[in-house]
């Protein structure tokens, strides 16, 4: 009998960012392992035209939680969806409901963020530090809680290159922070964000760093514990491989890829890939939540779920995997054949950007005019060649997580849940979690259909073949127009072709002799 999975049985759970990406797959394995939990509540906002219930129904009714149904076909009545936004004071809670969650909550999962390198500070700080505070000071009001968990991100002290299960101290309290961005205007705001990140790369790792020392301050007497994931990528195993609903991380870069949009990066060949799992990162984080409430630390304890020091990939290395699997799982109605080009040399990447991105996006505008229709093309490619400087940063830099509490909780875990809630990334075969990856972004992000593969294949053959047309007519066209221009170039022509015939005369003359 899984511990952990018992322990979740009977108990209230309160889950911030629920519809998100983490938070749907931490949802669904409470479910599947503890279906005798009593309740989760989940703090939602109602978005893009659909009320709380609506958003509720979709997930419910989603494939990655087929297998729940089964084991828990009362989950609906388990599931309370409270209308909150955590950008609002009391995060805009009504008072019954409130009263409701301070008094029966047993658990908190603390995943609501916002992961957008290019928030404005001040709504980074919003979501990221005061909201934070805000629950931190709900929790400490509720009697029955027994542990406080905070998904933070191993980014946030990206500007270190070795770093420890420790909260490092930002050179401004956070306090400081919330009270002076209360009365600052935002033009004033926007010109101290860059002194404030400082060799951060984006708000977004800045507002977590503070999020951290807002959790190790506020914390009284809670049992508090804090989880840092690298980059979070599809399921490796649970519910399913490949699951991922998002753009965020490789996944967008993947379709960008995979669809021949791009075909050059400036990265670092040799930097390592500290890609996570979604599973591992949920299965950590439900055995902190145990251990955090069973075992009580006496100060805060923070988990490293990272992949490099256990079981390094570099970039050079997923690079080349994420190309080779889409000779198996092509991408339907491709742009362009993909290719891969991984370059850490800015003059290089500045050619390429030309030749591979731009100069195409514009041929294919130009096409489009002809055509009567409208280009769109150009603007797309400038679109993602901005998402793709955002990344860089993360692909030319290796960093070291020490993961001694990780592994210490690895150890503390009995062979059964070390299998139930395993995240021993140790295990992960990197060509087969990849290969699942990509499948899992034609599948569940694209919605692409398995049969269309043959045909994703023809129309990859019919590129390869108009790029062998196109290369070659360009081609013959510089050369025509340098004979026209150049003595030497006109020589070297003739001296070609004269060798060609004179190679064609002998082989047809050896050949006669020999009949
Ligand atoms: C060379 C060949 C290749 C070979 C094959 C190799 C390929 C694989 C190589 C692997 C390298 C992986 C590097 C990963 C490094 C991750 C590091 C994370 C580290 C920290 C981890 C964390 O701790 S935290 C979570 C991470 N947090 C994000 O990862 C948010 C990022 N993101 C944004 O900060 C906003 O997205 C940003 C960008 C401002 C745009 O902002 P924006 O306003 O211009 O765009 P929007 O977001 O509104 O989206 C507008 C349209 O772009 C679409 N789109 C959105 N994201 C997209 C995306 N990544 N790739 C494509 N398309 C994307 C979207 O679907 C919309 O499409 P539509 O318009 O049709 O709806
Ligand atoms: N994805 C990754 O690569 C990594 C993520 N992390 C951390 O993991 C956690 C979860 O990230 P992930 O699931 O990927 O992110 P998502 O962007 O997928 O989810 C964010 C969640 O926060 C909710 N949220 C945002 N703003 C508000 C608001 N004002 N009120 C209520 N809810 C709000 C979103 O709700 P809504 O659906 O309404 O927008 C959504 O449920 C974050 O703390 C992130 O920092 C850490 C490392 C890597």
């Amino acid at each position: 009998m899984s511990m952990i999975a018992a322990f979740y049985g009977g108990k209230s759970i309160l889950i911030t960012g629920a519809t998100g990406f983490l938070g749907k797959v931490l949802m669904e394995k409470l479910f599947r392992t503890s279906p005798d939990l009593k309740v989760i509540y989940i703090l939602v906002r109602p978005k893009a035209g659909q009320t709380l219930q609506q958003r509720v129904f979709q997930i419910l009714n989603s494939k990655l939680f087929e297998k729940v149904k089964e084991v828990c076909p009362n989950v609906h009545e388990k599931i309370r969806a409270i209308y909150a936004d955590l950008n609002q004071s009391d995060f805009a809670i009504s008072k019954e409901d409130m009263q409701e969650l301070l008094s029966c909550t047993n658990i908190i999962f603390h995943c609501a963020a916002t992961v957008r390198f290019d928030d404005s500070l001040r709504h980074a700080v919003q979501l990221n530090v005061t909201a934070t505070q805000q629950l931190l000071l709900m929790a400490s009001q509720m009697p029955k809680l027994e542990a406080f968990i905070h998904i933070s991100t191993a980014f946030s002290n990206c500007n270190l290159k070795h770093i420890d299960e420790v909260i490092y101290p930002c050179p401004v309290e956070p306090k400081k922070i919330i009270d002076s961005l209360e009365w600052l205007d935002d033009s004033i705001i926007d010109e101290i964000t860059p002194k404030l990140i400082g060799d951060r790369p984006n708000t977004y790792t800045y507002t977590k760093a503070l999020g951290e020392m807002v959790v190790q301050q506020e914390s009284g007497n809670l049992n508090i514990a804090i989880i840092r994931p690298s980059i979070v990528g599809a399921t490796w195993q649970e519910p399913f491989p490949g699951w991922v609903d998002n753009l965020n991380g490789p996944s967008g870069l993947i379709i960008a890829a995979g669809k021949g949009f791009l075909r050059s990066i400036k990265a670092t060949p040799m930097a390592v890939a500290d890609l996570i799992p979604v599973d591992t990162v949920v299965n950590l984080t439900l055995a902190v939540g145990w251990y955090t409430a069973v075992h009580r630390p006496k100060s805060t304890l923070i988990y490293h779920c990272t992949s490099g020091n256990l079981n390094p990939c570099n970039w050079g290395k997923m690079g080349f995997t994420i190309l080779a699997s889409f000779e198996k799982i092509p991408y339907e109605r491709a742009f362009r054949r993909p290719n891969a080009d991984f370059t850490s040399n800015k003059f290089m990447i500045q050619y390429w950007n030309a030749v591979s991105h731009h100069a195409p996006a514009i041929i294919y505008d130009f096409y489009l005019r002809l055509t009567g229709r409208k280009p769109r093309m150009t603007k797309l490619m400038n679109r993602l060649l901005r998402t793709v400087s955002m990344l860089e940063y993360f692909v030319n830099r290796s960093w070291e997580w020490s993961t001694d509490n990780t592994e210490m909780l690895m150890s503390e875990l009995s062979p059964e849940d070390q299998r139930v809630f395993n995240f021993d990334v140790r295990q992960l075969n990197w060509l087969e979690y990849i290969e699942n990856y990509v499948l899992g972004v034609k599948k569940y992000l694209l919605k692409e259909d398995m049969a269309g593969i043959p045909e994703a294949r023809q129309h990859l053959k019919r590129l390869r073949n108009i790029h062998y047309l196109f290369n070659t007519a360009l081609f013959l066209i510089v050369w025509r127009l340098l004979i026209a221009r150049s003595q030497m170039a006109r020589n070297v022509w003739f001296f070609i072709v004269s060798f060609c015939y004179k190679f064609l005369s002998y082989f047809r003359a050896s050949s006669t002799l020999k009949a």
